[in-house]
């Protein structure tokens, strides 16, 4: 994947408005203005603060590799590249646009597991269509992300029917690509926090269809709880245990909030061991 040098060369030449285009200049220009309007939301401004902590702590765990890790985390561009078809609501028109702005399948065999039904485009330069917005009633087309989110998932090997827990569910982005695998035979998301639990239940509804939906259990209980209570039900338990979200701390515009996350990043280890020692115990 290139980096930040890449940008300049995102930018596209000034077009005529009104004129009748082809469909593949159309679906061009379609691509284009996408990636104009993102490019808009995405002028972020680096808290030092955090930079500078990040380059203490990190020169000292990853070594030379930091260099690299700090490009994609100070570029946003590469954040969310890639894009997760919503096989509940295709487009063919989105597809085309893919095609014509250069994206290709993010994975492609041989992968022990890898669902004709899971289809996850990603292209070299890297850049981000804009979010959808939510819209009551209106599933989305795509949900962007890392296309690392997808490992864990692939790494579940989620079959039709199967019981599957996902415990740190929110916002979403999992649980949508498990559903775009295979149908479980019961489907509990789980998120702790209140307003991410909201968020998590608005991701289901502007990705699943109603009779799917209906299908699915979204509690919001704390996680190393679920663990006492039968975790022999499920087939299949997803913990995408909290992480120290270093990415949206380096962006903050609140220096003490940040600061403060920088300490309590500390207790996150025990958090996370926590959520997964209950499942292996149990
Ligand atoms: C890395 S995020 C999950 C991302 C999500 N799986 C996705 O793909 O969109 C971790 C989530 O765990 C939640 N969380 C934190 N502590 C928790 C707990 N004790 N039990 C359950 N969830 C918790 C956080 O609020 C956060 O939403």
């Amino acid at each position: 994947m290139r980096l930040p040098c890449a940008a300049a060369r995102l930018l596209p030449p000034p077009r005529r408005a009104g004129a009748a285009l082809p469909p593949r200049r159309a679906a061009a220009r379609a691509a284009e203005q996408l990636e104009n309007k993102t490019k808009g939301k995405l002028q972020k401004q680096i808290c030092q603060v955090v930079l500078d902590h990040f380059e203490k702590q990190y020169t000292k765990e990853l070594g030379d590799t930091w260099t690299s890790v700090r490009d994609v985390l100070t570029y946003p561009l590469c954040w969310q590249y890639a894009v997760l078809l919503n096989k509940f609501s295709q487009s063919a028109e989105l597809e085309d646009t893919l095609r014509v702005k250069g994206y290709h399948p993010a994975f492609q065999g041989p992968l022990p597991y890898l669902p004709a039904s899971l289809a996850c485009y990603i292209r070299r330069t890297p850049e981000r269509l804009p979010a959808q917005k939510h819209q009551a009633g209106k599933l989305k087309e795509y949900y962007l992300l890392n296309a690392a989110s997808l490992l864990p998932v692939l790494a579940l090997e989620v079959k039709d029917g199967e019981d599957v827990l996902d415990l740190c569910a929110a916002p979403g982005g999992k649980s949508v690509a498990i559903l775009q695998c295979a149908y479980p035979g019961q489907f509990h998301c789980n998120e702790y926090d209140d307003l991410r639990s909201r968020w998590l239940k608005q991701t289901i509804e502007s990705f699943i269809p109603d009779p799917l939906i209906n299908l699915i259990m979204v509690s919001k209980l704390d996680g190393r709880q679920i663990g006492d209570l039968k975790p022999e039900l499920y087939d299949k338990v997803l913990v995408d245990a909290p992480c120290s979200n270093d990415r949206s701390w380096l962006f903050s515009s609140d220096i003490q909030q940040a600061t403060l996350r920088l300490i309590q990043r500390k207790e996150l280890s025990s958090l996370q061991f926590q959520l997964l020692s209950f499942f292996f115990e149990g």
